[in-house]
């Protein structure tokens, strides 16, 4: 049996843990803690300038601790925070932030001006994904190891979701692999099977549920649609399967508003928008400025931009991944918009937007990890960072999404 240790946590870290160190002064971490908990672990890995533990006990308690609501709450990889009240949760984002901001991003003393929490701590995602066993059963990854278990409850899709998905059961051997559900605000359903699919589930369902099957980009309505159209800040946005979109819509109105404070600020007349998505920002950002230009790699998602932005004659659209589309463009933008996905901006795409020479770079962040490496190389290339935004869209959960302007 591996040792066993009684430590305190001293702080939180990103990807859900808590940190502390060994008698030996090796850094250790440890999940489902909190800061001055005093707790035996048990070390699961001993890496060589780090070790990774299970928690055993929590022998003296946090006194704002409390009871996690979920069933799977410490086998899931899902959730990471059910055991901090909502307020704390947010508490330690910002210190999470701050310190990558530091540690990674090298700036000294990082500011988080402002700090916006979530409307909704539970029943806020419109997307939730599951993988189905070989036994038909809907399964998300433990926390562990990702592997597959069946999924009895969660807490953390919205009411037309929650309600369906429990009713949903495969043949076993049915390949479906993962599917992915989503719901608009009126309740109507998106159920997304990715495999080559035909069988359609039996559902009692008392919202209108689109079924499509997803094999790579080729899509076979089975049922309904094929879409959901969801209002966000008033303008409804067409959403197919297969699209980004964000995942909790007050979380969106929050983002969006943040960017758009931001722009209005500094009246720029060609705007860049990269990693557009299905235009959910260019749609708010269009009317402020002379000339827009979106980079979108995903085909449904530029499909569905097309018509989200069809009002405007002075946006356009480039499709194909940034870090290919940037190096070649034509554009000089004046203030640059990126929201890339978790690994963060590519080389060759930083470069790119680095050499455009826009006044500003609002960079919209779902992994402040990638975010400070990224703004180690922003500031190296003479931007100051101006305004950092933390926007908490994703409560019980160690995730946290960031807004941060950059100046020059
Ligand atoms: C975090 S989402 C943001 C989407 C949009 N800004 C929104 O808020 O709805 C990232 C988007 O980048 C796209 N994407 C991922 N990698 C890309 C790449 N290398 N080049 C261009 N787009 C990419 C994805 O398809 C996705 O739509």
């Amino acid at each position: 049996m591996n040792k066993q240790y009684s430590v305190e946590i001293q702080s939180m870290v990103y990807e859900g843990g808590g940190f502390s160190r060994l008698p030996d002064g090796k850094a250790v971490f440890v999940p489902y803690v909190m800061p001055g908990e005093q707790v035996t672990i048990q070390i699961r890995e001993d890496k060589k300038g780090f070790a990774l533990a299970d928690l055993v006990s929590v022998d003296r308690l946090h006194p704002q601790r409390i009871q996690p609501r979920c069933a799977h709450f410490g086998i899931c990889g899902g959730c990471h925070y059910q055991h901090i009240p909502y307020e704390l949760q947010v508490a330690y984002k910002k210190d999470i932030l701050i310190e990558q901001l530091q540690r990674i991003g090298g700036i000294e003393s990082p500011v988080i001006e402002a700090v916006i929490p979530s409307s909704n701590e539970w029943a806020y995602r419109n997307t939730v994904q599951f993988q189905v066993s070989s036994k038909g059963k809907l399964c998300y990854a433990k926390a562990r190891d990702n592997f597959p278990f069946a999924v009895r409850e969660c807490h953390l899709p919205m009411p037309a979701l929650a309600q369906l998905w429990p009713q949903l059961t495969f043949e076993p051997e049915s390949f479906i692999g993962r599917l992915d559900l989503r719901q608009n605000q009126n309740g109507d359903v998106l159920l997304e099977m990715n495999g080559n699919q035909s069988e359609i589930p039996e559902l009692e369902s008392e919202s209108s549920v689109s079924i499509v099957s997803l094999a790579g980009d080729d899509q076979v309505v089975l049922a309904g649609d094929g879409y959901l159209i969801a209002e966000v800040l008033g303008r409804p946005f067409l959403i197919s399967a297969g699209s980004f979109f964000q995942t909790n819509y007050s979380g969106a109105e929050a983002l969006i508003n943040q960017v758009l404070a931001l722009v209005r600020e500094y009246k720029p007349q060609r705007l860049l928008d990269v990693y557009s998505g299905v235009g959910l920002f260019s749609a708010f950002l269009a009317g402020e400025v002379d000339e827009l230009l979106a980079v979108e790699s995903s085909p449904a998602a530029c499909r569905d931009f097309v018509v989200n932005l069809d009002e405007f004659d002075t946006v356009s659209l480039a499709e194909g991944l940034a870090e290919k589309i940037l190096p070649e463009l034509d554009f000089s933008a004046d203030v640059v918009l990126v929201d890339p996905p978790r690994s963060g901006l590519r080389p060759q795409a930083r470069e790119a937007i680095l050499n455009q020479g826009a006044r500003a770079i609002i960079y919209v962040s779902c992994n402040p990890a990638t975010l400070a490496r990224d703004v180690r190389a922003i500031l190296e290339a003479g931007y100051r960072l101006e305004k950092t935004i933390l926007v908490d869209m994703f409560p019980q959960t160690y995730h946290m999404e960031t807004v941060a302007l950059f100046l020059i």
